[in-house]
């Protein structure tokens, strides 16, 4: 599939006045594939503005290569910039004007026929309160608002920086529905955020930046599957006399206060089974699935500190997946 984003090595250090510096982007690499619905995911500070400006030509890195739709960034920026729509700086609306009024103008001074802006509202879901001043809108209103004003030139990629932030949930449904469509109308969409939750329901892959470099990055299912444990929550009458079993069985068993965890489990028919033959009747098996939420955590908590000496250099691991796949950091003490 061809690559709609990619960014290799990218490195950012801003320099205060006073001589300080902070490195923003540590050799960072990604890859946005045409389809997908990618989240970019890092906690506040990680890096993710300063990866999508840069991307865009507001930033200018030190060093790395980027390119959009297959055109080197920021150089060729002019020839894709018609096929991409972008909110990386939340847009200021004039409140007086409506939705709808806004939209034309930015349609006009676009060169985008006016008819895009019936198409376009009735896409974010605000054609019938398109006639209403934007200072009646409420702040996912507005953010839909932004949307449509991005999708005015039928782009084929969507980078959105943050757009659930901020928002109730009713909002962030809305959004996530918005973006839903827009990826089943064909769009690629890039969007950022630091609600894990929201990015696994909306994004199919995703990346996960901390401290200026990447720490995960795949299928939202196999980032998370390199998590999987296979534990489940046991529930018994009596936990010592269960623990006993498995653990004697040679599974690793953790007690709790009301039930076990129960690491390693291939098929929970089997801990059934032996509980059940020793009159011991299980009132829940539940497996542990790993979300985001503690996978992000894990990642981004603790991998970072470890990785040293792995600034962009050839034939050495630069991502922290990378480092991991290559044994130089055992992310399996952190589980
Ligand atoms: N213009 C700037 N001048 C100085 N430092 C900056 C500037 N922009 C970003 N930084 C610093 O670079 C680092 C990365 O910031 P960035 O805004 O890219 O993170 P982020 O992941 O988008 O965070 P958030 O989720 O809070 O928006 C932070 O330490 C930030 O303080």
């Amino acid at each position: 599939m061809a690559a709609v984003i990619e960014i290799e090595g990218l490195r950012k250090t801003f320099r205060g006045l006073r001589g300080g510096a902070r490195v923003a982007l540590d050799g960072f690499d990604m890859a946005v594939e045409a389809g997908q619905i990618h989240g970019f995911l890092g906690p506040n500070g990680s890096g993710k503005t300063t990866t999508l400006r840069t991307l865009l030509g507001l930033v200018r890195a030190d060093d790395g290569r980027m390119s959009i739709l297959g055109q080197p960034a920021p150089e060729s920026l002019p020839a894709v910039v018609g096929r991409v729509g972008a909110i990386v700086e939340s847009p200021q609306f004039f409140g007086n004007f409506t939705g709808r009024r806004t939209l034309r103008l930015l349609a006009k001074a676009g060169g985008v026929p006016p008819e895009r802006v019936e198409t376009v509202l009735t896409q974010v879901g605000l054609r019938d309160r398109g006639n209403e001043r934007v200072k009646g809108y409420s702040l996912g209103m507005r953010q839909r608002l932004a949307v449509a004003s991005a999708l005015l030139k039928q782009p084929e990629l969507l980078i959105l920086d943050e757009p659930a932030n901020g928002l109730d949930p009713a909002g962030i449904r809305e959004m996530r529905d918005l973006m839903r469509e827009l990826a089943a109308a064909g769009i690629t969409v890039l969007v950022s955020s630091h609600i894990l939750a929201e990015i696994q329901l909306i994004c199919d892959h995703v990346t996960i930046i901390s401290r200026g470099r990447r720490v995960a990055t795949g299928p939202v299912a196999a980032v998370l599957s390199g998590f999987d444990k296979g534990e489940f929550r046991v529930r018994v009458a009596d936990l010592d006399r269960a623990a006993g079993v498995l653990t004697t069985a040679g599974l690793p068993v953790t007690k709790h206060e009301d039930h076990l965890v129960v690491a390693d489990v291939g098929d929970p028919a089997w801990i059934s089974e032996q509980l059940g033959q020793r009159g011991m009747w299980v009132a829940e098996l539940t497996p542990l699935t790993p979300d985001l939420e503690s996978v992000f955590l894990k990642l981004t908590a603790a991998a970072p500190e470890k990785l040293t000496g792995t600034a962009p250099e050839a034939a050495v691991p630069r991502q922290v997946d990378e480092a991991v796949q290559s044994g130089q950091i055992d992310l399996g003490e952190q589980r």
